[in-house]
């Protein structure tokens, strides 16, 4: 099932000045999908559209077969709850002065989601194996990478159907982000996860799919393993020959 569907989607913040031109891409249920590129080739700005943080200026981006209209509350209620983020800085995209039951509850109560709030955050903690007693305790007492995992279990309280990761581990070290990712891949058994990232070889370890941007323009997508033995754009070969070689996984 098609879960994301972007079709001739272009995007300017100012008039004249296009920075993402006719983007088509698809994201289906259970398929990972990795976006890569380097500094200024639009992934943010891609991962805006996707979040209905910004209107596409042409083109379509349909959420399950329906288009994404930010003014529809309805729809969009129903988008926020099936669509998810976590973004690179643990530090900031925490509220420092709640508490960490808070943070994770936080999608359930501005959803409206009638559910056992107390048991789906202490669910949402096992999840991401930080133990139960964090609830009660704030961000600043948490490393970068428990704080990730805080953020993690953010995005996934709700059961999300896709969630959207940007530079999730960029700010971590080695080993941590190993952990990290780990997580990520048991987490995306139950949900699909579109990952943003200027490393192509962090993305290949968690996405089947792959595209690959270059200022503002696909200029490869496709199976992963496909790309990364035979990488077809010289962009592509110039990101791969930039990354370091990341263990093989089973
Ligand atoms: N708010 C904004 N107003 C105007 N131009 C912007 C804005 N945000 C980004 N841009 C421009 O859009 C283009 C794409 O930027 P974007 O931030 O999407 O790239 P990126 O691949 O995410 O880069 P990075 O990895 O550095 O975050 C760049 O030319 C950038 O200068």
């Amino acid at each position: 099932m098609t879960l994301l569907d972007l079709s001739g989607v272009s995007f300017g913040y100012a008039k004249g000045k296009t920075v993402l031109h006719g983007i088509d891409l698809a994201v289906a249920a259970g398929d990972n999908l990795g976006i890569v590129g380097e500094s200024g080739s639009g992934k943010t700005t891609l991962l805006k559209l996707l979040l209905g943080l910004e209107r596409v200026s042409t083109g379509t981006i349909a959420f399950r077969g329906t288009a994404l209209d930010t003014t529809e509350r309805t729809f969009m209620r129903g988008f926020r709850r099936s669509v998810q983020a976590v973004f690179q800085d643990p530090y900031s995209s925490l509220d420092p002065r709640q508490r960490v039951f808070d943070i994770i509850a936080e999608p359930l109560r501005s959803l409206k989601i009638e559910t056992d709030i107390a048991a789906a955050v202490a669910q949402a903690l096992r999840d991401v194996d930080l133990p139960a007693d964090a609830a009660q305790r704030y961000p600043h007492e948490f490393s970068g990478g428990q704080r990730q995992r805080i953020a993690i279990a953010r995005a996934i309280v709700a059961n999300p159907d896709l969630i959207i990761a940007d530079e999730v581990v960029s700010a971590l070290d080695l080993t941590t982000r190993t952990r990290i990712i780990d997580l990520l891949r048991t987490l995306s058994a139950r949900t699909t996860f579109i990952v943003v990232s200027h490393d192509i070889a962090l993305v290949a370890l968690l996405c089947e799919r792959l595209v690959v941007l270059e200022k503002g323009r696909i200029v490869e997508q496709g199976a992963t393993r496909d790309i990364l033995a035979r990488p077809a754009h010289p962009y592509t070969q110039k990101l791969l020959a930039g990354t370091p070689r990341m263990p093989k996984r089973a």
